[in-house]
């Protein structure tokens, strides 16, 4: 059942293009799990769903509400509502350094620079990270980047986190601490990513295919039932040389 005080976003028949194409079609999706996978083949429109829900991009036809909140009307409350992690950092940051960035976040609660700085640096001294205040997104690796990119958004405290293949480039102490940080974390959080190990056991996964929903359950159903359909689509070259992430679903 869904608890009152959990975020719910609701998608209604949604349509949007991006340039000519149609990449989502007539979609409907009511969210309002905590943990929400997303997975499906590159194009599916995974992150054309996030920036969507995030305010990004507006939908041809159709609607979309988070927390009650049509994103259509709701442009300036939504950066306290809806937070997002891009795939590519370098679309994400926009500051040249780390405390500059992490002070932008928090620009919705129109706090004097100077105190929005402080809390930027008190923020990242509590996770260990008092030296990467000052240092210049130039001089970080992607990995690095990535990590900024969700410490941005976990300053923000947004109700409704969405994470864009956040494990993508980093390290494996990296993913460990990531993993911790979204299972500490309190927001609903949707995760798209294409290793399914991050997101088999949540109670909802979303497979997306060509703009729709192909299925729509629990994780471990849901990845299966992917895994087995890419097996069938590879059968030709897996046979030569069996990808280890689909070893599982061989057995
Ligand atoms: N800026 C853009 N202009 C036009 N079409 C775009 C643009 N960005 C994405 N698309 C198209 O939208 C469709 C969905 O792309 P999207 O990035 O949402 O897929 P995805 O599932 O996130 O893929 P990936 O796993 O590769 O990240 C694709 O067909 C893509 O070509």
């Amino acid at each position: 059942m869904h608890a009152p005080d959990t975020p719910r976003i609701d998608i209604e028949d949604v349509t949007l293009l991006r340039g000519s194409a149609t990449v989502l079609r007539g979609l409907s999706l009511s969210l309002t799990e905590p943990r929400i996978g997303l997975i499906g083949d590159n194009g599916a429109g995974k992150s054309s769903l996030f920036r969507l829900i995030c305010g990004l991009d507006a939908a041809a036809s159709g609607s979309v509400s988070v927390c009650g909140c049509d994103v259509r009307t709701a442009r300036a409350r939504l950066p306290g509502l809806v937070g997002m992690m891009f795939q590519a950092p370098d679309d994400q940051i926009v500051f040249p350094t780390v405390v500059e960035e992490l002070a932008f976040s928090l620009s919705p609660r129109k706090l004097p620079r100077r105190e929005a700085r402080e809390r930027a640096r008190e923020f990242l001294a509590a996770r260990g990270l008092e030296n990467w205040a000052d240092r210049a997104i130039e001089s970080l690796s992607q990995g690095q980047r990535q990590h900024v990119c969700l410490l941005a958004m976990l300053i923000a405290a947004p109700r409704v986190l969405l994470l864009d293949e956040p494990y993508s480039s980093l390290d494996l102490p990296g993913q460990i601490r990531l993993a911790a940080e979204l299972a500490r974390a309190e927001q609903q959080i949707l995760i798209s990513t294409h290793v399914l190990e991050h997101v088999r056991d949540f109670e909802r996964v979303i497979w997306m295919e060509r703009g729709l929903v192909r299925a729509d359950g629990p994780g471990a159903q849901v990845c299966a039932d992917y895994e087995a359909d890419v097996l069938r689509r590879t059968a030709d070259v897996s046979a030569l040389r069996p990808h280890p992430a689909l070893q599982a679903c061989r057995a």
